[in-house]
């Protein structure tokens, strides 16, 4: 790879990601269970505008057009997420046929288009029944997920060939049990040590779970998020360490070293348990990959009053900001690449999340929705990301977030991270700019750019 060529390894893997609860719409549909989105939209006040997953782009019913866009496209890659209760609707036990069979046939689309499916188990919904149950602060959750895995092993595996156990476990925690943000709208300092551990259990005891049944790939996704010391100073220098370690470190080292970061202790005092020598052996477990999802980095200051972490953030007043307050930083993508490279063994990693919300115009006349922010963003991180495997990192794959506009979260509808617009008024799909632009990078496998 010389140093001005921007073409790709050979089958690099190039797509598009989504997850259930953003796209699906019809979340009861066909005896699908209640996931804790559910009732999380369904509570006053807990996201912008009341906005809900009910109908979200419909996909439920509009699959087989949104994957003959994907095709149309010339995409060769997609990401998607399985809705835990609409195959298992108590979240355990008795398996939902007609939910299993949404999947299954979206995998058979897929392929029939030459589309690779990269299938994630768990993207924030857990089903309403095991919350009930105590959902990921109930240590019997580790075998909850691995049963829910091993039934969507069976059904797919060999379809699919690249299964990730979890979706950005750090913000299942920070957001759902320590600042109440996200579904279940937790605010605890001692339930969310409990979460995360209990959701590496689960993952570790899922990745066991494939290598008794599977036969291809399986890892991890999560979101990294660099942090750059704002100074100098030994009270800026030790908030970077902990914020670093808080969001990077504390899922990524237990399972590739057997450990959490000291800095854990550190945060959470007497908040953070000891947990035994067995439990670290079930979590790691040897991945055949590292998911990563990068938006942003974050210079980092001390600061006292940012509960537990106590580290802020520093506006970069020269920086080009999306919709969601993140700093556009491409080079952050570079050097998260360099530290998993170093830290970890060089692991092959996917890129199963880039992209940015920036607000889009409206679509024109032409049927054109110019969002050339978008465009500049992708350019970049896909730059940022060939550097790194010029230097070495074993990148096999990026997945654009999103395919479509979508739900986001508490955020609901008002942030567009798409790169094909939806009406949400009549579920009309149309392309932006910037899905024409990544279809001419996906093409030339990166000549393009
Ligand atoms: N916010 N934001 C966009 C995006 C979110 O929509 C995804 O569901 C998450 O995996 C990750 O947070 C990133």
């Amino acid at each position: 790879m010389t140093q001005h060529d921007t073409t790709f390894p050979e089958h690099f893997l190039w797509g598009t990601a989504t997850s259930a609860y953003q796209i699906e719409g019809s979340p009861l549909a066909d005896g699908a269970g209640p996931s804790i989105w559910e009732r999380f939209v369904h509570t006053p006040g807990l996201t912008i505008g009341g906005d809900t997953g009910d109908v979200a782009c419909d996909h439920y019913r509009r699959w087989r057009e949104d994957v003959r866009m994907m095709a149309d496209l010339g995409l060769r890659a997609y990401r998607f997420s399985v809705a835990w209760a609409r195959v298992l609707p108590e979240g355990r036990g008795t398996v939902n046929t007609k939910g299993l069979d949404f999947y299954s046939r979206l995998v058979d689309e897929l392929l029939a288009h030459g589309i690779t499916p990269l299938t994630t188990l768990f993207h924030w919904d857990l089903p309403a029944a095991l919350d009930d149950r105590g959902g990921w602060l109930n240590p019997d959750i580790a075998h909850w997920f691995a049963d829910y895995a091993d039934v969507m092993f069976k059904a797919l595996d060999g379809r699919v060939r690249h299964w990730a156990t979890l979706n950005e476990p750090w913000v299942v925690t920070d957001g759902g049990y320590l600042h109440g943000a996200l579904a279940p709208g937790h605010r605890s300092l001692y339930e969310a040590p409990i979460a995360t551990h209990h959701l590496l259990r689960a993952h570790g005891a899922a990745v066991q779970r494939y290598r008794s049944v599977g036969k291809h790939q399986i890892g991890l996704v999560v979101n990294l998020e660099p942090k750059y010391a704002a100074s100098d100073s030994a009270a800026d220098q030790a908030a970077t360490r902990r914020a670093h370690a808080y969001m990077n470190g504390q899922y990524l080292d237990p399972v590739f070293l057997g450990r959490y970061p000291e800095e854990m202790r550190e945060i959470f005092g007497a908040a953070w348990p000891e947990w035994p020598a067995a439990d670290h052996e079930l979590i790691k477990q040897k991945l055949d990959f590292i998911g990563l999802n990068y938006y942003t980095r974050s210079v980092t200051r001390d600061a006292p009053e940012a509960w537990p972490v106590r580290a802020g953030r520093v506006i970069q007043p020269q920086a080009t900001y999306t919709e969601t307050s993140w700093e556009v930083f491409p080079q952050g993508l570079t050097d998260t690449l360099a530290w998993i490279r170093e830290r970890y063994a060089n692991p092959p990693v996917y890129i199963t999340e880039n992209g940015a919300a920036f607000y889009d115009p409206p679509v024109a006349e032409n049927g054109r929705v110019a969002d050339a922010l978008r465009v500049d963003y992708l350019r970049k991180h896909i730059g940022a990301m060939h550097a790194a495997i010029a230097a070495g990192s074993d990148v096999r794959g990026y997945m654009a977030w999103s395919l479509l506009d979508n739900f986001e979260w508490s955020l609901g509808f008002a942030k567009r991270f798409g790169l094909v617009h939806i009406n949400y008024a009549t579920q009309q799909r149309t392309p932006k700019d910037s899905a024409r632009y990544y279809s001419r990078v996906v093409a030339s496998n990166g000549a393009a750019l």
